[in-house]
């Protein structure tokens, strides 16, 4: 897979270097570029943003440099898909990132201030498929944040990246239930103690206490997410809780 960020804090992406990402990268199954916006600005002070249009607070991404960037990166004939990070954005899931995972290059497009020109996201929509997405109901400095998450959530799910892939087997999200609390050794720590049946040894007991747990978790934090779980996927047992 490759992926594409273009920002105007190419630091912000440093993180990607780190980890299981760092180490794909070295072994070459994630072709993974950071670009720095301002390399397409042509002004002494290498200017990204200007005045809004109509007026109003704080500065909004000018659209040369994105349009220069995209002539420069992006081939005619080869397309990848876009993704720009915004407060107004689709919500990213994990659905999403399974989604995100199938595709060959995905392109970032971080958003500063109070965002990009929307003839962007406009002229990029006629030539590759755009997607606007945001990570959360709440309002960041930037896109970097965003991307950060995104890129971690997909880049896991491209095979080899995650080195043992059964850690993708029982993880929140993935059976669209929240994961069941996790303990290790001691059986006893300061007066808490490992619920038993994970002591048991009993596999099949181990497995119901998890699913018991994970409804349990669910109905508590998220029961949004209850709502929208298949019900065939519910088996007698977990109808009764
Ligand atoms: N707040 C933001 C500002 C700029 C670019 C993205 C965001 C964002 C993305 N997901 C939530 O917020």
């Amino acid at each position: 897979m490759r992926i594409d960020v273009v920002t105007v804090f190419p630091e912000y992406l440093q993180p990607l270097d780190l980890s299981l990402i760092g180490r794909a990268r070295e072994r070459g199954m994630l072709d993974l570029n950071v670009h720095d916006l301002r390399r397409w600005t042509h002004d002494v002070h290498h200017s990204v943003d200007d005045s809004p249009a109509g007026g109003g607070a704080g500065m909004v991404m000018k659209p040369q440099p994105w349009g220069e960037c995209f002539d420069e990166l992006i081939p005619t004939d080869v397309k990848p898909r876009l993704l720009v990070t915004s407060p107004a954005g689709r919500p990213f899931t994990q659905a999403m990132a399974h989604e995100l995972a199938a595709e060959p290059w995905l392109m970032f497009a971080c958003g500063r201030y109070e965002g990009i020109d929307q003839r962007v996201v406009d002229y990029a929509a006629e030539r590759m498929e755009v997607t606007e997405v945001s990570i959360g109901d709440y309002v960041l400095f930037g896109g970097e944040v965003a991307v950060l998450a995104i890129i971690e959530a997909v880049t896991r799910l491209v095979p080899g990246v995650l080195g043992n892939a059964a850690s993708l087997d029982d993880e929140s999200h993935n059976d669209g239930l929240l994961e069941a609390p996790a303990y290790t050794r001691p059986a006893e720590w300061r007066g808490h103690e490992v619920p038993p049946v994970l002591l048991s040894g009993d596999h099949g007991k181990v497995a119901r206490w998890r699913r018991d747990q994970a409804l349990l978790r669910t109905a508590q934090a998220r029961p949004d997410l209850l709502e929208g779980l298949d019900r065939g996927s519910l088996d007698k047992r977990d109808r009764l809780l």
